[in-house]
């Protein structure tokens, strides 16, 4: 468990041969005082986590990522970082591999698709506080992808990219600086969302949303301005908060 501290553009970072999850370690540092922002790194994760409580394979090889953010925005609107860390995962491997950048897109609510296939994903944790801070996690497939998904999944070496881990971190680093300032804690979210819908997958097409109550079908319309998901059916248009995504042959 041997832990490096440097710098990533101007941001302390602590890189970990192995931990559970960058996000837990993020999270427990929040609880106990410590202040963003701050990355938190690891080589491997031994209970990487993913959305929905499901695991995510954690092999070294990819990058396993947190930023820990201390009062990034008022807490009823940081679930919009989803959108802005997905625009600097998207930034940050078209910086990478610049070859691949017309095949990336970005899917609601948080992940990012490389030809149709997941290859990052993002987990949004929070610590109510006071103060309040918020665990952006990001894993990017550099090397490996899981086999066993029930979605599409690939990895940037599948795809003919050689990206180390640690060169991608310091674009992902650099995008996300980049990014939060253009969101400017929510009062720049109509670029963001502007940014986001421009490299989303499946715009206009018909998608399948599956609630926690019921599933429906309709047309992918965009976004709403709180980020809320906009799908049109016969029955008039739903705004969607929370829910999964799938349909146009796409995680
Ligand atoms: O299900 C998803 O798509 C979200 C995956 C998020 C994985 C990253 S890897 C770094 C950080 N630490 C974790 O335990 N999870 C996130």
């Amino acid at each position: 468990m041997n832990r490096e501290a440097t710098d990533l553009a101007g941001v302390r970072h602590i890189a970990f041969d192995s931990l559970g999850s960058t996000n837990a370690e993020a999270l427990v540092r929040a609880r106990t005082g410590e202040r963003g922002p701050l990355w938190i790194t690891a080589a491997q994760q031994e209970i990487g986590r993913g959305r929905r409580g499901k695991e995510w394979a954690s092999p070294v090889g990819n990058l396993y990522s947190s930023l820990l953010l201390t009062d990034p925005a008022p807490q009823a609107i940081a679930a919009q970082l989803s959108f802005v860390a997905a625009l600097a995962l998207h930034d940050a491997v078209a910086d990478r591999a610049p070859h691949l950048g017309p095949l990336l897109t970005v899917k609601w609510p948080n992940d990012v698709l490389l030809g149709g296939a997941k290859i990052a994903g993002i987990l949004i944790e929070a610590e109510s506080g006071p103060p309040f801070a918020a665990v952006i996690g990001m894993g990017v497939n550099c090397a490996s992808h899981p086999a066993d998904t029930p979605y599409p999944a690939t990895d940037l070496r599948t795809a003919g990219a050689n990206v180390m881990p640690e060169m991608l971190l310091r674009a992902l680093a650099a995008a996300m600086q980049a990014r939060l300032a253009q969101w400017d804690r929510g009062q720049g979210f109509a670029a963001i969302r502007s940014a986001w819908l421009k490299r989303a997958a499946g715009l206009g097409q018909d998608i399948r949303v599956r609630l926690p109550e019921r599933e429906f079908s309709g047309v992918f319309d965009g976004l709403d301005e709180q980020g809320r998901l906009l799908v049109r059916s016969e029955d008039g248009t739903t705004a969607v908060t929370a829910g999964e995504v799938f349909g146009f042959g796409q995680a």
